[in-house]
């Protein structure tokens, strides 16, 4: 299935979920796919809602819509923030207990989910969502990029 930008009304959704690698990858594409993602909600009035790190593509996106003034809520196990959390944290940061905790209050507060680029971390987050989906549980579309940068035109297959 593939949805254009065209397809994708501004209005549609107030807050996106975006999973990413807690590394930043091996081709710069993924980082400019990272802040293209980040610039792109901030121009659809849509805040950001993220795994809570500050490392890696999470970072990026996240920095990209704090930075753009749109809300940011990143939840973050307190187990990982020694971890995934460096420097200066951006937005609201939602501490919880545990994994399973973090990715259902990640769905909660978003109405889709988008993945970019990421490791195993990011692929258990998105087929997670994809078989809630699927088990009924919730009706909020997930997208991932067609190309390695998702810049002026979005594209998304699933
Ligand atoms: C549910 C549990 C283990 C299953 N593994 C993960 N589940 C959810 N999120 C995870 C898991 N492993 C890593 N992550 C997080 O994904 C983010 C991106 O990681 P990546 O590997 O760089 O793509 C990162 O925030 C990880 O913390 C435990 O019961």
């Amino acid at each position: 299935m593939e949805i254009k930008a065209e397809t994708m009304q501004k209005s549609k959704f107030k807050r996106i979920c975006v999973f990413c690698g807690s590394s930043q990858g091996k081709k710069s594409s993924y980082q400019d796919a990272a802040v293209d993602l980040g610039n792109e909600l901030v121009s659809r009035n849509i805040d950001l809602v993220y795994g809570g790190g500050s490392i890696g593509l999470m970072g990026l996106v996240s920095q990209a819509v704090h930075d753009g003034g749109r809300h940011v809520i990143g939840v973050i196990p307190k187990t990982l923030m020694p971890k995934e959390l460096t420097g200066e944290t951006v937005g609201e940061v939602r501490a919880v207990a545990g994994m399973h905790q973090r990715k259902a209050e990640m769905a909660k507060h978003s109405d889709a989910f988008i993945a970019l680029p990421g490791g195993y971390g990011t692929l258990e987050e998105l087929l997670e969502v994809i078989t809630w989906a699927q088990l009924g549980i919730h009706e909020k579309p997930e997208y991932a990029p067609c190309r390695e940068s998702v810049t002026s035109k979005l594209c998304w297959e699933m």
